[in-house]
């Protein structure tokens, strides 16, 4: 019986050991010798503190929060340090031993490797290109992931995003993936526009029409045909031309500008607005039943402050978009720099990134561009961070890495992906920082969060898609 309760015990996947009521560990099964790495032989009789080498296990055994609480604990991710000193993520389950009358007599300590998860978890996390842009943030991913369909049909699709967020790209986007791919993209900025032109660009007109028009002219709609027309900043045409537009967007039909025969168009039609329109409508900039006709498929891009891990994914992209176009190598950027670049808060979204890339890359001589390569702005930033007294780079990068992890409720897992770094390395500056003392209590590490689903952001009109 005996015997075969142990082929049981060293059958199971799972890690498992028992200790006593002096912690010193009693059974230690084949799979808890394969994970932690330590032979049954060496663990018997030892303390588990020594074998199992947990984050938890200083200050939050899970077996004594099994015994406080006077429940088991199931699940608790954290991660182990092996013999070999690999660091690998776990997930713990605890409980206590009692005899038959219900004295504890020890603990049982049962644990998963969950090295493969995190592994198919970064996997997922890996950056995505698609057409020319790049991202691993949940929103654009999901973004990425619709366009397709959303290409496909031949529905107007609003584009809403701060400037520089890659509305054009985005739109441009729409356009390779439509049944028009072979036609033109045609863009127009209708806030670039001074009013009295928006007319005759978007339109064109006759010979005649007025005093200058000496022939005739096709519009943006004519030139757009059997392609993509691209009204961006739709929010700044004038009001007295939304009802015409109106008209072309519901029946592709308008009158150049002297014409007395309507033109009919079959653009595809794709609009972006920096200000969200249902706003614009409230304030009576924009009239409703052209925002209805618009808003059939809405994708809204976010902020580039709002998907912080998009931005050393950008910079390295960028990065090696000069190295291919100047024929000049950089490997990267140095911890201070990507700290600097992540603490900023890039009003101007990609764009702005973008142009910062530019001119380090431009400056830069050495293998990596360092803080002296970034633009002033960026920098201006972290100099306001520390205040005006002289500072050294290392009191700079302390100052960022203490504010990120403010900004992450002390989440070493999440700081270190913010800063572009790697966790032990955070886990390291925190030490030398002295960081850690004072907030050890607060910090967490944890195998796997963030990815909140993004929900598909519906409009109030049915039928209306948002993403
Ligand atoms: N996800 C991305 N990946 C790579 N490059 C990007 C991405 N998003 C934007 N860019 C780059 O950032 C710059 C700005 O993008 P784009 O012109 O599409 O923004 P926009 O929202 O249309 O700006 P604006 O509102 O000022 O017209 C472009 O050079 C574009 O190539």
């Amino acid at each position: 019986m005996e015997q075969s309760c142990h082929a049981i015990f060293d059958s199971i996947e799972e890690g498992v050991f028992t200790v006593d009521l002096k912690w010193r560990i009693t059974s230690f099964n084949r799979a808890a010798e394969k994970i932690t790495g330590v032979p049954k032989m060496e663990a018997l009789g030892r303390p588990c503190l020594e074998v199992f080498s947990a984050d938890i296990c200083q200050n939050n055994c899970a077996i004594r929060k099994a015994l406080k609480e006077n429940r088991p604990v199931f699940n608790l991710p954290v991660y182990m340090n092996r013999s070999d000193s690999r660091r690998i993520p776990i997930a713990v389950n605890a409980t206590i031993l009692r005899d038959d009358k219900g004295r504890m007599i020890g603990g049982v300590e049962t644990f998963r490797d969950l090295s493969h998860l995190s592994e198919l978890q970064r996997s997922f996390q890996e950056p995505r290109v698609f057409e020319k842009m790049v991202s691993k943030n949940n929103r654009m991913l999901e973004i990425f992931s619709t366009l397709k369909r959303v290409a496909d049909s031949s529905c107007i699709v609003l584009i809403e995003g701060a400037t520089g967020t890659g509305k054009e790209l985005l739109a441009r986007a729409v356009h390779k993936h439509s049944p028009q791919k072979k036609g033109p993209f045609v863009p127009v900025n209708c806030g670039a526009l001074p009013d009295t032109l928006v007319e005759s660009e978007l339109f064109g007109y006759k010979a005649g029409a007025f005093t200058d028009a000496k022939m005739d002219k096709p519009g943006r709609f004519a030139r757009a045909q059997n392609g993509t027309i691209f009204l961006d900043e739709i929010g700044d045409i004038p009001h007295s031309l939304q009802v015409r537009l109106l008209r072309v967007l519901e029946d592709g039909s308008y009158e150049p500008l002297g014409s007395v025969r309507p033109a009919k168009t079959n653009a595809r039609v794709v609009v972006a607005s920096h200000r969200k329109l249902d706003r614009l409508v409230g304030e009576g900039k924009f009239r409703e039943d052209l925002f209805f006709r618009v808003n059939v498929i809405k994708l809204t891009l976010p902020t580039l402050s709002e998907r912080k891990e998009d931005i050393p994914v950008l910079a390295e992209h960028f990065i090696q978009r000069f190295g291919r176009k100047k024929k000049k190598r950089i490997l990267g950027f140095t911890q201070e720099a990507m700290a600097a670049l992540m603490r900023y808060d890039w009003p101007g979204n990609v764009r702005e990134l973008e142009n910062a890339i530019e001119h380090a890359f431009v400056l830069c001589q050495d293998e990596k561009i360092g803080l002296r390569h970034l633009p002033d702005t960026v920098l201006a930033d972290i100099h306001v961070a520390i205040g005006n007294a002289p500072a050294t780079l290392k009191e700079i990068e302390k100052q960022a890495i203490l504010r990120a992890l403010q900004r992450n409720n002390w989440k070493k897992l999440v700081t270190a992906r913010e800063l572009g770094i790697n966790k032990n390395t955070l886990r390291r500056k925190i030490v030398r920082y002295g960081l850690a003392a004072k907030n050890q209590g607060r910090s967490h590490d944890k195998t796997s969060r963030e990815n909140p689903k993004q929900e598909a952001n519906r409009s109030g009109t049915p039928g209306r898609v948002s993403v």
